[in-house]
């Protein structure tokens, strides 16, 4: 593997006071994009995320179809003016590692009477694909391969169709995402051990109905959407609840207080449960007029946690883990070793080491006390396993996170946001205020 680049971590000389403006959610933007790529006129979506996720999508909906310009840009942040098109074939289309595009675009793809060629980085071609292949070759498309690359030949008309969600709850999303513009709408059925990350399979239900579109979710395991059309809209992006983690993190291992303005009172994205998670390991979690406020006293405490719904936060909460006074038990999240990376092992090898004590199970980890050293933490591609490399930093000197730069598949601002939230610069933004003020 080539060498990547070093990032010192700074390490916190004292208890962080800061407020951190998080753009938007990576999870939300991409879902509001597609509707609004695939709705019967034109749309806006304010405060997306920018992101390299995020850009890989609006790539492929351009390739697709759809006409999408810009306004209002930050380095994170940007508002869009979307025109639905026709979905074309003839489209090759560049997944990166972002589940959401590899998962949501070729339900979308199978709309178009053409090939589209789909492919990504070395790492994506690893990630579970099968089950949302196989069900688009039941319901009559034509695909290359289980895996990437693959090509997708439509059109297909929609139906029922069963399929294994366990490996990942985008499966279900991304079928359920295109489904109203099947003729026959779409029955999806699960079969198979729980199906992983159940909030954002809610979070699509919910933005779906948000456009008119009706979804019957009242049976376990089963989702029904009915043919229509996708109501254009005017949306604007919460923030990114999952990347709030390793800020709201820091608070509580410096026993410094952290707020994140915008925290809405009502969210389908599962990085809400931060606000019980921290609590549990020592933080004091409050709701200000300013936004919600993480304040810490320094110590962290250990956490039995089954992450099984908010198995994205795993990378943060280990994090936390590895420097807590007490063990910790992660379980429920054995599907996070088809994430970015696998994160149960790369989690438990880069603890290990900088001298931790965390060992892999079959669900989850085992992190136990014990004082780390300096070293190198390894990022693996993944942005999430850089800011838990970030969050170690804060209270181990000498640590160094490789390649902070992949932080940008969700958050490109991070390293100057952290650096700036440790120097207490007070409001930590990239991102307009409700109110319209960047
Ligand atoms: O639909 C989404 O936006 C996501 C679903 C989850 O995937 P899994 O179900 O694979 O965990 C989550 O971890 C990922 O970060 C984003
Ligand atoms: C699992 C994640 O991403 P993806 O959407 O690529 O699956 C994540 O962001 O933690």
């Amino acid at each position: 593997m080539p060498t990547q680049p070093l990032w010192p971590a700074p390490v916190a000389t004292g208890p962080i006071h800061a407020t951190v403006r998080l753009p938007g959610s990576k999870s939300v933007t991409n879902r509001v994009l597609l509707l609004a790529a695939l709705a019967e006129a034109p749309g806006s979506v304010r405060l997306a995320l920018r992101s390299r996720d995020a850009d890989l999508m609006v790539a492929a909906l351009r390739s697709l179809g759809a006409e999408m310009t810009a306004s209002n840009e930050s380095v994170s942040s940007v508002d869009w003016a979307i025109t639905p098109g026709p979905i074309r074939g003839g489209a090759s289309i560049d997944v990166g590692l972002a589940g959401t595009v590899m998962r949501f675009v070729p339900p979308v793809a199978a709309l178009a009477d053409g090939e589209v060629f789909f492919d990504g980085d070395p790492h994506a071609r690893k990630r579970p694909m099968g089950p949302i292949l196989g069900a688009l070759r039941a319901l009559g498309a034509s695909v290359s391969a289980d895996a990437l690359p693959f090509t997708v030949r439509g059109p297909i008309t929609g139906g029922e169709v069963v399929l294994d969600a366990s490996v990942s709850s985008q499966m279900v999303s991304g079928l359920l995402l295109a489904a109203p513009r099947f003729e026959k709408g779409l029955t999806v059925r699960h079969s198979g051990p729980p199906v992983p990350s159940m909030p954002h399979i809610a979070m699509t239900v919910h933005l779906l109905r948000e456009a008119g579109v009706e979804v019957d979710d009242s049976e376990p395991d089963v989702w029904r959407v009915e043919p229509g059309p996708i109501a254009a809209r005017d949306v604007v992006v919460e923030p990114d609840l999952s990347n709030a983690a390793p800020f709201l993190a820091a608070a509580l291992v410096t026993g410094g207080a952290v707020t994140v303005p915008d925290w809405p009172e009502e969210t389908t994205q599962g990085g809400d449960l931060l606000r019980e998670l921290l609590a549990e390991m020592g933080a004091d979690v409050a709701r200000t007029p300013e936004g919600l406020r993480v304040t810490g006293t320094g110590r962290v405490r250990g956490i039995e946690a089954d992450l099984h719904e908010v198995s994205e936060l795993t990378p943060t909460i280990a994090a936390l883990a590895a420097l807590a006074d007490g063990p910790s038990r992660i379980s429920g999240v054995a599907h996070i070793r088809g994430h970015e990376t696998d994160r149960i092992a790369a989690l438990a090898t880069e603890i290990n080491r900088l001298g931790g004590d965390a060992r892999e199970t079959d669900d989850g980890l085992e992190i136990r006390p014990r004082p780390l050293s300096s070293g190198v933490f390894h990022s693996y591609e993944d942005h999430r396993m850089a800011t838990a490399g970030a969050v170690i930093g804060l209270a181990v000197p000498g640590v160094e996170v490789e390649n902070i730069a992949t932080t940008g598949k969700t958050l490109p601002d991070f390293a100057r946001m952290w650096t700036d939230m440790l120097a207490g610069s007070g409001d930590v933004t990239d991102r307009t205020d409700a109110t319209g003020t960047r």
